[in-house]
């Protein structure tokens, strides 16, 4: 039943083993509500469409795995973005790429709550030692090699995270004027591809804690 004192959260991962991470996470459910929406932004702004025209929310977090910027998001760490950046929602051209705001076509970046992604921060920040906060990049394409990795690091300052839904979770979100939230736990390091090397028991254990932590923050 819908405790009206409390905010309402939509969490949107991309796949159901993140929203069963962090179900595991949750001892009490009656204000948070998980769904997986799809890998990719569109996929995840649409599922994200769906469930705001369907319930009342008061914010709307994009959260799971992510691959993090070496120097930046160690394997095992969790970030809560300052910044939700679409890394690639732009134009090539002969003297680079160029974003949507220098093309005159919106912007490529979402602001998320500053209150609240600090205090989420500072909360987690308690019980778990790496925890950062800094530019969730969202892209289409997965990197797969060090000169993509050194290019977007060169182009988008602080660049820390990437990952393939929060700038599609974030714009339904904005559109119905919500707050919103991006948090990924890291799972591997962005750059060439190596999926041995990926890290999912430890970055699904981190949504299991950072899901514990939103519990307390949002009761
Ligand atoms: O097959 C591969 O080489 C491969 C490499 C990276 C990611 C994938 C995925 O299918 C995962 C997509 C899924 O996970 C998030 N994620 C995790 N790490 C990254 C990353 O380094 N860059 C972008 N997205 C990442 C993403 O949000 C998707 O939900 C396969």
């Amino acid at each position: 039943m819908m405790d009206k004192n409390k905010k309402q959260i939509l969490i949107v991962t991309a796949v159901e083993a993140e929203r069963d991470a962090i179900m595991k996470g949750l001892y009490r459910t009656e204000n948070i509500h998980v769904i997986a929406g799809g890998v990719g932004p569109v996929s995840a702004a649409v599922n994200t469409t769906k469930a705001l025209c369907t319930s009342k929310y008061d914010i709307v977090i994009s959260m799971g795995i992510g691959g993090g910027f070496v120097g930046r998001a160690e394997v095992g760490s969790i970030v809560v973005a300052n910044k939700i950046i679409a890394a690639d929602l732009g134009a090539e051209t002969a003297e680079g790429f160029s974003s949507l705001d220098e093309l005159g076509f919106g912007s490529a970046q979402l602001k998320v709550n500053q209150d609240l992604a600090t205090k989420i921060f500072e909360s987690l920040h308690k019980t778990i030692p790496n925890v950062h906060l800094g530019p969730i990049l969202t892209l289409s394409t997965v990197t797969g090699t060090a000169e993509t990795a050194a290019k977007l690091t060169n182009r988008i300052k602080g660049a820390t995270v990437e990952a393939m839904e929060g700038f599609g979770v974030a714009t339904a979100a904005v559109k119905f004027d919500i707050p919103v939230l991006e948090i990924r736990t890291i799972s591997n390091p962005v750059g060439p591809r190596e999926r041995e090397a990926w890290r999912m028991k430890e970055a699904f254990e981190g949504l299991t804690k950072t899901s514990t932590v939103l519990q307390e923050v949002f009761s």
